[in-house]
Order: C-alpha cells, then structure tokens, then sequence
C-alpha cells in the first residue's frame, strides 16, 4: 500500500484517510465490449435478468482486481462507478425522480427497477425514451432528467449498494445533486420559466438518505461527481446555493456515515471551487489539467480542517502518456504548500480505452507515446509513489517517460512540410462561397436541386449496418474475403439501398454508408497521419462505443502525392449510376473527425482542423467532378467541443467555422452543400450554425419536439433546414400523423421551398422492419403535409408533386 505522509489521519466520520492514488471512474463496457455483449443480448431476450446481473457481476468483480493490480490498492482507492447504462440514468433511478409520462414505472413501492429504467433509456411502444445529449464536451451521452415543481424525490439505494457490492471496500460514486439538476429539463407541463435547480431543497435529503444507507453498507467514503461546476452556468448566485448545499449534506453526520468526496471534472470550477471546499466536505478533486489553483484557491486545502486535495493531474481525456516530471513537480510544489495531497485522474478514465497491451498492431515507435486507462492509473501510482517516497523511487519510471516525450517531440513523421506549407496558404478566399441566394437560383437553375420538389424527402446517410455487412467486413479484416469480394458485397448492399430508396419515393438518396465502420474511423483509416485501433473501444451512450482514432500527425488523404486518392467517390459514384434521382454524397466534417479522435497536443486544435479541411475539400472537388450535385458533410459534434467558458467560445467557433468552409467552399454555386447537426443542444450555437453557410442543414428535432425551430427563425436563420421528425434512437415507428404533426408544426413556420423532411439522423443502429416502415410513413406525412401547405395557398402550387 502507497503511504501519503503527509495525510495525518482526518477527522472523517469513518476515519479512513483519502488514498493517495485515485481515479475518478475507469471504462464500464469491459475489455471485450463483455458489458455491450450482456445487454444487447438482454434486450433481444436473449439473456434473462439473472443472466444480466451474473455477467456484469463477472465483468464489476475482474474490473476490481484489475485497478487493485495496477496499483489502488488501498482502501475507497476504487470507485464503484459502474452504470450499466449511463450515471445520470443511474441518479435518476436513486433519487426517484421519474418524470410524469413514466409514472408508471413505478413498482407499489415506487421503486423504479432495472426493467424499468431500461424503458427510461431506450423507450417502449407508448413512448419515446428520455433525451439524449452530450456530457460536457465528450462524445460520452447522458439521459436527460426531466423535473417538474411535482417531482417526487425518493432514495432508491439498490442499484448503487450493488455497484458498491463488487469488490471489498469500494467508493461509491454518484452525480452530485447540483449537477443532476442542472443538467436536467423542466417537465412539459411545468410552469413557463420553471427551474430545476429550484428543486435542490427537496433533493437534498434524498442524497442524505442514500450516502447515510451506502455508509450503513460499509462505504467510508463516497464520491459526489459535480462536473457541472466547471461550466458557465446563468445562474445568479450559484456559489452560495452549492455553499449550502454541501454544508447541508455534511453537516450533521451519524457515526456510520461515509466521508464525502466532491469531484470537479472537465474544467477548471474557478468561483465554485471554493464554496465547495469550505463546505465540511472531506476531499475535494480538482482538475489540474484543464484547470489550475490560485495560491488562494491552494490555500482552500491547507490548516485544520481543511479537505483533502485530490490532485487531478493525469489527463482522462485523452491517450498521451503523461509528463510525469511536470506533474511531479505540481504535486510537490501543492504539498509544500501545506496541502494533503492524493494523486488522481483529471476525469473518469471511462473516455479511454481499456488497455494499451490489447494494441499489438500498432507502430512500436507511435506506442511509446501512448497510455490507456490501465496504463493511466499506472501512472497515477506512480506519481503517488514519486510523491511518498521522493523522485529517486521512482526514477526508472520518470526517465522513460521522459524519453517517449521527447522522442515524440523529435519524430520527424509527425510533419509533413507539403500539407503544412498547404494549410499556411489559406486565405479568406478559400473559405468564401458565392452569396446564399445566389447559389439558390444556380441550384434551382443548374443544379440537383431545381428538379425537387416542395419540402423534399431524405435521409441523414447510413442505412441499417446489418449483421451481415459487419460480418463481411470483419471477415474482410480476417483475409477471409478478399478485395474483390468485399467489394462486390458492399455493391450488392448499395444496389439494394438505391432501390428501397426509390421504392419507397425518397426524393433525394444515399448510398447508405455500408463501406464505414464508423462515420470517423473510417475517414481516419483514408487519411495519412492516423492510427486506428482494434480493441480501443470507448462507450459513446448505452451499449453504443466507437474506436476513437489516434491524430498523431499532419493529416492529408492518402495515396500518391500531396492530394491523394478520393475515397468516397467509388462507393457514392457507384449509386449515382444507379438511378436517375440525385444521390447525396456524405462527408464527415472537420471539427467532428475531430472530436471523435484523440487529437495530437503539440500545435493548436485550428491548425489541425485546417489539415483534415484541406483533405475533405479534395473529396468534396471530387465528388462534384464525379456529378454528384448534393454534397452532405456532417459536423454533429459542433456544439460538443464548444468550450464550457464561454470567453472561450469566439476562439472556438472562429477555427471550426472555418475549418467546415475550407472543406465546403471549393464547388460551384450549383452545387447544393448540406451539413447535418445531431446529439446537442444547438442554442448557444445558432450563430454559428448561419456561419457555416451550408445551403441546407439537417438537425436533430424529434425528441425535443421541435424546440429549436423559433429560436432559430429568431436567429435569422434563412436556409434550407430539415429538421428530424423521426427519433432514430428507439426502435419505436413513428405513426404518419406523428411524423405529420411534427413536419406540420415546422411548416408553419419555415416556407415549403426551404423545409426538407428527414429521419433525427443516420438509420445504421435501426433494423430493416423498422427503417422500411418509418421511412413510408415519413414519405406519407410528406405528401400530406405538402398536400396541406398547398391547400393553405401557402405558394407551393407551383412546386412539382413529390415521387411516390
Ligand atoms: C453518430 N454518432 C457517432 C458518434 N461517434 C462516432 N465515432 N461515430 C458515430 O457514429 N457520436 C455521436 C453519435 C452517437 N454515437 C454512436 C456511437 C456508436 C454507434 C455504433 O453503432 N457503434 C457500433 C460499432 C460501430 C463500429 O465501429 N463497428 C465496426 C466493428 C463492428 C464489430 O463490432 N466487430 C466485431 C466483429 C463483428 C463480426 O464478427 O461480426 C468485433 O470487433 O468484435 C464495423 O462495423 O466494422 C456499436 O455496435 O457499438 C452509434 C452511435
Ligand atoms: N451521415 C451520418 C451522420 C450521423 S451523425 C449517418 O447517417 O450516420
Ligand atoms: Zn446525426
């Protein structure tokens, strides 16, 4: 076990001093996806209850040992953060708040049990699921929690005593109440200008209630995660509502309750640090990578009765190996500072993938520059340890480190003087299109577009990514398909999307997506500068994970010379000649490959975004001289890496606005460029959105029920705009008059010449029952509601009548 000398045993009410070495949570889905397997599985019906909690039983115990192995080793070292699905779902289900459209859910004992929060997160045949958005700026989506001034709060412990229950002295962890109400929505029916937070007195006692009963089951600490800290929030005085919030929660204390925690990942929780410091609370996390302390913040965690500090100095976010020297350094500089110092992860680890060993195929030379969540809590024990017991015990490991930085920092393969050379040329010019109605008129005369009609019909991209299609693929991988026969397979599968499209009378088509494993992997395997992963899977929401890319280098298309080989053209070409209807091509923006990769550190995020622009305007060049007239490049990650302050947010939206010109603005003005927005809440954006200057724009709506269209009419917003009046997410078809009633409620308020009718987003996680079936009664609801706006007088009458 690591000492921490200078943690003098606290006054906790358990009396167990905070571990020296910590994480704030470590990957959830297993290191063979064993959890993603579990619960697909029990939702086809193919394991039943017991089978579910034996396996993830299995799956909680080996995660156990395996942070006890690599070094938390001591007591609450560990955290029991162990959703099955998502942790605020987690929250929801303990704290009872079940919105009143679920409120049937609710067992005699208003109980809210696994089965039920299982329809919370996916839905049932009655009604769509909570919503979805991003957590913080991650690719990680949490269910959203819907509050009313009626919801009642009940302490639900079961689900986090058994998370608690897979290993022996484990750190219960759940969101804090803060930031479960600031990330929840009002109710439908709560009163206009209804806030959540207002809610905090009563929630209060509810947390009382479940860390006293995790105290009872032998917790001695418990870990209270309030991310929300360290964003901008609008509320007046936010410091003193978390002031008396903890103090409420610490006050007060039984003998058996835990020591309380306090995490503040993802950002820096400036003003808030220290109401929640000065609260009673024991420890508190801070983030050292994205955040920093003030002496008078450090200050916060020294003398009597100070909380621990909880020094989150090795980065959750990403797959770098640390600069254990610099953080050493800021371990010491704290704890001479009078601080008792525990060494952490700046986040959870469950943004990385398990474990680096798993990666035998990549480069040596680019290996050493790695570490994965096993790798990281490595590290955190060993800094803890450099912390203890003084450098020299732990100075083979600093030297190596050191070493793998600086050869990273010397490899001449991270630059490729031709692609920055290209990237330095940029000027404005590039990154300007014709004016917007300009372009209009070019598209009615010249382009795809003119022979459409009003409120034309489409989908996002990808069509279901059948069984069959992965099994080809992965068989492709295997070498037991070859070249010729992948193809053909993948042929096969285009053919038969063109012409269910055209059965089905869609009026614009896709290829349908069937040649990508993931809208960003697979850009990542066509681009030089990229490492992929085998088995570097990262939970995105539920069972749902992709593999992040590694951006190691300067990124251009890959193939013969500074421009490459077109990659998207053969697929997308293929189902142009397919049929006479026009085909979109699809793209990934910048700022979502992005986003959805690990992302070099050593020059800034827009310098990189102009390199993988550059290579997308090659595609889109290609495309438009292949005769595809619609262009699709989607950017759904735009609102997830706007930063959490918002004096950061000019620098941000200029490099990615930018960056989508730069890869869209090298076409003709006939040619149509759509961009597709998904997963976020698109408020704080709507500006940004105009800027891209896309001539249509395709967005998430359906399970908001059209929230965004008034703010963004507000905005000035005039382009085309298909916003989605099919929820995806859910298994659940929509009838023709809900589809109707959504696309009735935007045509009341967006022309029929600028209105497309469109799924929330891509059809690669839906079956074919269920996509053949949503996509009639879209085409349906299409018809009637082009039907209706005619009949209003409404200027469509001169519009050709949709096919089909
Ligand atoms: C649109 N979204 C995306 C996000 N991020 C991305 N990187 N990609 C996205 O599409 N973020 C926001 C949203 C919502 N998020 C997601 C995330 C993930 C999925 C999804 O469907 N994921 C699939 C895995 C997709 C994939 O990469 N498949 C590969 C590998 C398939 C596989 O499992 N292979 C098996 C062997 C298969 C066999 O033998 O049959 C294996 O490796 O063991 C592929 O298709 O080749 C998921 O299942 O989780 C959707 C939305
Ligand atoms: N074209 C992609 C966008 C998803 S956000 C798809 O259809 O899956
Ligand atoms: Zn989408």
């Amino acid at each position: 076990m690591t000492e921490n000398p200078t943690a003098a045993t606290p006054a906790t009410p358990a009396g167990v001093p905070f571990p020296a070495a910590t994480v704030l949570g470590y990957p959830r889905i297993g290191p063979r996806r064993e959890l993603k397997k579990a619960l697909e599985r029990s939702w086809a019906g193919t394991l039943d209850a017991e089978g579910l909690t034996a396996e993830v039983g299995a799956l909680r115990a080996a995660t156990v040992d395996r942070q006890r192995e690599l070094g938390l080793t001591e007591p609450a070292a560990v955290p029991a953060s162990f959703a099955l699905y998502d942790q605020v779902l987690d929250a929801i289900v303990a704290t009872g708040a079940l919105p009143a459209r679920f409120s049937d859910l609710a067992g005699s004992d208003g109980v809210i049990d696994r089965a039920a929060s299982f329809v919370l997160a996916r839905g049932d045949v009655a009604r769509g699921p909570l919503e979805m958005t991003k957590w913080f700026d991650t690719n990680y989506h949490y269910l959203v929690p819907e509050i009313g001034p009626e919801t009642r709060f009940s302490p639900n412990a079961a689900e986090l005593l058994a998370q608690a229950a897979a290993g022996e002295g484990l750190r219960p962890a759940l969101v804090g109440p803060v930031t479960f109400l600031l990330l929840s929505k009002a109710e439908d029916s709560a009163p206009e200008g209804f806030d959540p937070l207002s809610r905090l007195d009563d929630l209060l006692p509810v947390y009382r209630e479940l860390i006293s009963e995790l105290g009872r089951a032998g917790a001695t600490w418990v870990q209270l995660e309030e991310p929300a800290l360290v964003a901008d929030q609008d509320r007046g005085d936010l410091a003193g509502v978390v002031e008396s919030a903890y103090r409420r929660l610490a006050a007060d204390r039984a003998e058996s309750d835990p020591a309380l925690f306090v995490a503040t990942p993802y950002g820096d929780a400036e003003d808030l640090l220290a109401p929640v410091a000065r609260s009673g609370v024991e420890a508190v996390h801070v983030d050292l990578v994205r955040g920093g302390l003030t002496a008078e913040q450090t200050a916060l965690f020294t003398g009597e009765g100070a909380p621990a500090l909880v020094a989150g100095v090795v980065n959750g976010r990403n797959i770098w190996r640390a600069d254990l020297d610099a953080a050493l350094t800021r371990l010491e500089g704290l704890r001479d500072a009078g601080a008792r110092v525990s060494v952490a992860t700046s986040t959870s680890l469950f943004h990385t993938p398990h474990d680096l060993e798993q990666e035998t195929a990549l480069p040596e030379e680019r290996r050493r520059w790695l570490a994965f969540a096993d790798q990281k809590i490595r590290e955190v024990a060993v800094l803890a340890r450099g912390l203890a017991e003084g450098r020299e015990a732990i100075a083979a490991e600093l030297d190596d480190a050191r070493a793998a930085l600086e050869q990273r920092a010397a490899a001449r393969s991270t630059r490729d003087a031709a692609v920055r050379e290209r990237a330095a040329a940029l000027t404005e010019s590039d990154w300007h299109r014709e004016p917007a109605e300009e372009r209009r008129a070019a598209q009615a005369a010249d382009g795809v577009a003119g022979g459409l009609p009003a409120i034309p019909t489409t989908t996002i991209g990808s069509f279901p990514q059948t069984a069959e299609i992965r099994a080809a693929r992965a068989a492709h991988k295997a070498g037991r398909l070859d070249d010729e026969q992948y193809v053909g397979r993948l042929r096969e599968e285009i053919r038969d999307v063109v012409a269910l499209q055209e059965e089905l009378g869609l009026d614009v088509l896709v290829h349908g997506e069937p040649e990508r494993n993931d809208m960003v992997q697979y850009f990542a395997e066509n681009f030089d500068g990229f490492d992929v992963t085998d088995h570097g899977w990262v939970q995105s929401y539920g069972s749902r994970c992709t593999r992040p890319s590694i951006l190691w280098g300067d990124v251009s298309r890959s193939g013969e010379g500074l421009r490459g080989e077109a990659f998207t053209v053969p697929w997308i070409g293929y189902a142009q000649s397919l049929t006479e209807r026009p085909v979109k091509g699809m793209l990934t923006g910048p700022v979502t490959i992005l986003a959805w990769s690990f992302v070099r550190e050593d020059q800034p995020l827009g310098e990189t975004a102009d390199q993988v622009a550059l290579a997308l305007r090659d595609e889109v060049a290609d495309l438009e001289a292949a005769g595809i007239g619609i262009v699709q490049v989607d950017e759904p990650a735009l609102r997830e890496l706007l930063p959490l302050r918002r004096r950061d947010h000019a620098d941000y939206l200029d490099w990615s606005v930018r960056s989508f010109r730069v890869a869209t603005s090298d076409v003709r003005p006939s040619t149509q460029i759509h961009t597709h927005l998904c997963y976020s809440e698109f408020g704080e954006v709507l500006s940004a959105i105009d800027a891209l200057d896309a001539d249509v724009t395709s967005v998430e709506a359906a399970r908001s029920r059209m929230e965004l269209l008034d703010p963004l009419q507000e905005a000035g917003f005039d382009r085309g705009i298909g916003p989605g009046v099919w929820d995806i997410h859910s298994p659940r078809v929509p009838t023709v008059d809900e589809v109707s009633t959504l696309l009735g409620a935007a045509a009341e308020v967006i022309a029929p010449d600028r209105l497309w009718a469109n799924p929330d987003c891509g059809l690669k996680t839906r079956a074919y029952p269920e996509t053949k079936a949503a996509l009639t009664h879209l085409v349906e609801a299409a018809g009637r509601v082009r039907a209706e706006v005619a009949a209003r007088g409404a200027g469509v009458s001169a519009q050709e009548p949709s096919r089909g």
